[in-house]
């Protein structure tokens, strides 16, 4: 068993951003600290043992600073799951509406392999949207999507009922102020 990091207090909590009335839980504070991104590192993989996972798919930008290490140390592929207009290839879409907007998510068509389990990783799920439009480019081309991975979950706001039939595990939750 890893020793405990005290995640919390290396995230830090900004009031109003980048709306008026969001609180954000903003990461770098963890990534500043090495023995805690080893921590959070160590703990999603941690949750991935003894799961029958085929591919990682990190979220940009955020998820896939916590995506690209854990698909490295589980040895399996990493597929992007990227904002319109930054894929080169051909690529399916997917548009969703945010805590603080709406946006478009895509996936290079490559990396959807049907049949395959695919666990995706953000570093933080608030609505659940973000996951959930992701989920819809693997599994409408014959992926199984076996769950959510996320650093910090924010409870309430609802992800759990978005994300209603897959397991969804967080490192932390907050439930607001
Ligand atoms: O559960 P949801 O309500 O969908 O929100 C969570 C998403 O929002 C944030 O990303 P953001 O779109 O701010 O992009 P970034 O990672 O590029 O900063 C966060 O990194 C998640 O991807
Ligand atoms: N409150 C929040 N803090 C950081 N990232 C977010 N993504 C969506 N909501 C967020």
């Amino acid at each position: 068993m890893d020793t405990h990091y005290d995640l919390d207090s290396v995230i830090r909590k900004v009031p109003d951003f980048p709306k008026p009335g969001v609180l954000f839980y903003d990461i770098t504070g963890i990534l500043a600290v090495p023995d805690a991104f080893r921590y959070c590192i160590d703990r999603l993989e941690e949750m991935c043992k003894d799961r029958s996972i085929d591919a990682i798919a990190g979220i940009e930008a955020r998820g896939f600073i916590f995506a690209a290490p854990l698909a490295e140390r589980l040895g399996v592929p990493l597929a992007l799951v990227r904002k319109l207009g930054k894929l080169p290839g051909k690529a399916y879409e997917k548009s969703f509406e945010l805590e603080y907007g709406c946006d478009t998510v895509c996936v290079h068509e490559v990396d959807v392999v049907a049949g395959t389990n695919v666990l995706l990783v953000d570093d933080l799920i608030a609505t659940g949207g973000t996951l959930k439009a992701a989920a819809s480019l693997f599994e409408e081309h014959g992926a199984n999507v076996v769950g959510f991975l996320g650093v910090i979950g924010l409870p309430f706001l609802d992800y759990a009922q978005v994300l209603e039939g897959y397991p969804v595990d967080v490192l932390l939750e907050y439930n607001g102020e």
